[in-house]
């Protein structure tokens, strides 16, 4: 397989404590690759290991030739006494033209932003602005950590249907990590469960059946996973009564 970007025996932090032993993983052009794993695996370590803002103890990464990446962190602080609007902060680290700028805030669902305060957006309009400064970059991978953080249910599944959206207009593949399990196993072409090391890898059907993921999510998980896919063969893509539904058949268990 011609992975865009894979590593081989990944090790990170202390030999006695390590956050990362033996990690292995490829991300393929195209496909979606969701990594979930509880607080402190060591997924957004990974992640930056894999674009080159850290450096593994052990082990190697590999990035295709000139490989195009979209990077959106998982929190990004801004100074609010530093004013500045979304068209400058599309500039930043390099300055673009106002018709890239305005087809990426488009692409990302921020269409006619520019002049507003960074400051001043919500969490969902954040976000989006994250996700086209990712997209300015033509990316061939977009790499997600945690991009739902703080948004509600219904933002949650408008924000990876756009995710559907890019892979398709860009043809990109995309790496990211979240919490929303029962979101993202209808969105992901395959789960990646971290936990210190690889615990399972496979489609969502494949890793939601293995032990060691029952171990770390619980049974209820698969019940709730069975409840949504029936749903959502049911299509209703977009509307309140959606959410709604979803929302009550996904209470804990
Ligand atoms: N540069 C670093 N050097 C050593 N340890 C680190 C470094 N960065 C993070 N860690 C540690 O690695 C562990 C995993 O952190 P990481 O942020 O990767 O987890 P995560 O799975 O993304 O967690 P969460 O779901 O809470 O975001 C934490 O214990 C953290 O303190």
């Amino acid at each position: 397989m011609n992975a865009l970007l894979s590593a081989t025996g990944l090790e990170f932090g202390p030999r006695a404590a390590p956050v990362l032993r033996d990690v292995s993983i490829s991300v393929a052009p195209g496909e979606i690759v969701t990594l979930v794993g509880p607080n402190g695996s060591g997924k957004s370590t990974l992640l930056r290991l894999l674009i080159g803002a850290l450096a593994p103890r052990r082990g190697k990464v590999h990035r295709a030739r000139g490989l195009r990446i979209g990077y959106v962190p998982q929190s990004l602080v801004l100074d609010a006494s530093l004013p500045i609007t979304v068209r400058r902060f599309l500039d930043l680290p390099h300055r673009v033209s106002d018709a890239d700028a305005a087809a990426a805030l488009e692409q990302s669902g921020a269409t006619g932003l520019e002049g507003r305060q960074m400051a001043a957006l919500s969490g969902g309009q954040f976000q989006r602005v994250l996700l086209a400064r990712a997209v300015l970059n033509r990316p061939q991978i977009l790499i997600l950590d945690e991009p739902t953080q703080g948004l509600d249910q219904p933002g949650q599944a408008a924000f990876y249907r756009r995710i559907a959206t890019l892979r398709r207009d860009l043809g990109c593949a995309v790496l990211m990590v979240s919490h929303e399990l029962h979101v993202v196993m209808s969105a992901t072409d395959r789960v990646i469960c971290l936990n210190g090391h690889v615990c399972c890898e496979g489609t969502p059907e494949v890793v939601t059946a293995a032990p060691a993921w029952r171990e770390l999510f619980g049974t209820g998980t698969g019940g709730q996973l069975a409840l949504y896919r029936h749903e959502h063969d049911h299509a209703h893509e977009a509307g309140g009564a959606a959410h709604h539904h979803h929302h009550h058949s996904h209470a804990e268990g």
